[in-house]
């Protein structure tokens, strides 16, 4: 199976002047220019860089990097003062990293240009991949996948095998500059080459629109989604999207066929689950008048309505086997036949299918075409459970309850860090859709501007782990022991030793959570003043444990706390704790 890091060859503008970079072995190490305004990373990657084994060239911004090749391209620069491979950062002054690799990219189409940027998004990811970009990095990135992503780089320039990371095998770039020197070339920022004009309109969509595709995610998991996004869009190549329900991937065809070629065609989703399976032919191809009972008239399938677009076929899974033949066929040579019809239709669609089940199982199972899964599986995306990415839910969940409060003509309202985390606990077995959905349900639901934990719906409180912890807590929060004095005494220290309920509580840091609960319910209630109240009482717990864990001996214990011996006893004597009897001298 191909993955979706196929390489794109680099751009070029045939009007443009084309500098060829040639690849010559030389005894030298790789040269590569690191473009970025930032002075810390700049460093950092700098040293990564050298200590690999490349010759690093570090420029405060793309400009000056302009500069010189621009000074190569009228050959006023020694060729071989040019660059294997060039990282730029997007974001800059002056001139930004897209425009420069864009640039770069009509006039040296071999020379290839990683982008990395801090800002992360499918619109950057795609953007970087349309300036011919040959690969993308969000930060932050590991070091190590920056070396090798480089060095691929290298290594992938035509006419080139020999890897510059070991020391027998150096080569250099070198220049054939072929182009005509009395061509002086734009600047990235005043070309009006079509290449550029793509760009400038990329780039109003992106003013208008941060997120044009409405795909939020800035976990590692959705970066790499936006990566094969990028690399794919271009592509007539099929796709299989799998991932649970919820996850997004009707959302994802449709920014793969967004950010295609065919986007101003049309983009036919259609979901195998949902078409009754005697029907799911005539959907498909269409039918003959008189083809069938019910055949009134002759109707357009949606392969025939989805022509020089993207047909999006859900739950491929479910397609009936019969059907399954048929579209392998279609996919073959791009023909079929209306239910009913004798003459064979030709059709230019790029097929998207998605699955929530697992389609090698089903192979062996004999209900899935082998042939039909290899076409398909060609290009496989995978989408990431929500719950394997908790760290993109305060984003979709500011999102939708934004857009949550658009649809019901309301001020969205905020959630509150303690119920944020709630929702960064669960479990969401609906995925995206299901957070979605409570962000609806908090939007007419919770009451007041802020949405607290305790407004969370039922499913959500009932089956967050913190829910053990949340009894616990209301068992030892200050409110309960205020209630249950007999805690705050010495017999008690007693007790709790002996029946462990110190050690016993949750080792996980949950507590801050269960904390940040009762900190809500307390201001629920009207308190003021709750950090006087739960100060003394957060020292009391570790005063006692400390105790506890030095079987009473109290110099140990105030080491273990991390305090001198006066403030211990100070502490006793203002928390009201008799220090327990030790068999040991002090
Ligand atoms: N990363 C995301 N950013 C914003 N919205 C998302 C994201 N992922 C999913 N959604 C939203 O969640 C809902 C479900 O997404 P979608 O229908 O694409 O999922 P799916 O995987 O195709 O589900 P199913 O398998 O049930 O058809 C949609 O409203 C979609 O807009």
């Amino acid at each position: 199976m191909t993955q979706y890091s196929d390489n794109q060859n680099p751009k070029s503008d045939a009007h443009s002047p084309i500098v060829t970079v040639n690849n010559a072995p030389s005894d030298q190490p790789a040269t590569l220019w690191l473009i970025d305004d930032d002075a810390a990373l700049r460093m950092v990657l700098a040293d990564t860089f050298e200590d690999a084994g490349l010759t690093v060239i570090s420029f405060t911004q793309a400009q000056a990097a302009w500069t010189r090749l621009n000074d190569a391209l009228k050959q006023q620069a020694s060729a071989t003062q040019l660059p294997d491979v060039i990282l730029t950062d997007i974001r800059m002054p002056m001139m930004d990293g897209l425009s420069f690799s864009d640039w770069v990219h009509q006039h040296f189409p071999d020379m290839p240009i990683v982008i990395m940027t801090a800002h992360s998004d499918l619109t950057s990811a795609i953007n970087s991949y349309q300036t011919g970009a040959f690969e993308y990095l969000p930060k932050p990135f590991d070091l190590d996948d920056a070396v090798a992503t480089i060095y691929k780089a290298i290594n992938y320039q035509p006419n080139m095998a020999i890897a510059h990371y070991s020391n027998e095998s150096d080569t250099q770039t070198t220049i054939d500059a072929r182009a005509d020197s009395d061509i002086t070339p734009e600047t990235p920022t005043s070309t009006h080459s079509k290449h550029s004009k793509n760009k400038a309109e990329v780039t109003t969509t992106s003013k208008a629109n941060s997120n044009p595709s409405g795909i939020i995610g800035q976990s590692q998991a959705m970066q790499t989604v936006f990566r094969a996004i990028g690399r794919l869009a271009q592509s007539p190549i099929s796709v299989l999207i799998t991932g649970e329900s919820g996850t997004g991937k009707e959302l994802v065809a449709s920014a793969l066929h967004q950010h295609s070629p065919r986007k101003q065609q049309p983009f036919i989703a259609l979901n195998m689950a949902a078409i009754p399976h005697d029907l799911i032919e005539s959907e498909l191809f269409g039918h003959e008048k008189g083809a069938f009972t019910g055949a009134t008239t002759t109707r357009q399938g949606r392969f025939e309505q989805a022509n020089g677009g993207t047909l999006f076929l859900d739950e491929i899974g479910d397609m009936p086997f019969s059907t399954q033949t048929r579209l392998l066929r279609v996919l073959a040579n791009g023909e079929f036949y209306r239910v009913g019809g004798q003459q064979p239709i030709q059709v230019d669609v790029r097929i998207i299918a998605a699955t929530h089940q697992n389609l090698e199982e089903l192979v062996k199972q004999n209900r899935f075409r082998e042939d039909l899964f290899y076409r398909l599986n060609v290009i496989r995306l995978p989408l990431p459970p929500l719950r394997k990415r908790p760290e993109d839910i305060p984003a979709l969940a500011t999102y939708f309850m934004q857009s949550a409060a658009e649809q019901m003509n309301t001020t969205p309202k905020h959630l509150h860090p303690a119920a944020l985390q709630m929702m960064q606990t669960f479990d969401w077995r609906g995925n995206v859709r299901q957070l979605e959905n409570v962000c609806l349900w908090l939007t007419v639901m919770a009451t007041g501007d802020t949405v607290m934990a305790t407004d969370l719906p039922p499913e959500l409180l009932e089956n967050t782990p913190l829910d053990s912890e949340l009894d616990q807590e209301h068992d030892s929060s200050p409110q309960a022991n205020a209630e249950n004095p007999q805690l705050q005494n010495n017999d008690d220290l007693n007790n709790q030793s002996q029946n462990n309920q110190v050690t016993q509580a949750p080792a996980s840091p949950n507590w801050q959570k269960a904390l940040a609960i009762w900190a809500e319910q307390s201001l629920n209630t009207g308190e003021t003043d709750i950090l006087q109240t739960a100060t003394p009482e957060f020292e009391r717990v570790l005063l006692t444990a400390a105790l506890n864990h030095s079987g009473g001996k109290k110099i140990e214990a105030a080491s273990l706390l991390g305090w001198g011996r006066n403030t211990l006893t100070r502490k006793l004597q203002q928390l009201d704790i008799s220090a327990p009897r030790v068999p040991s001298k002090e």
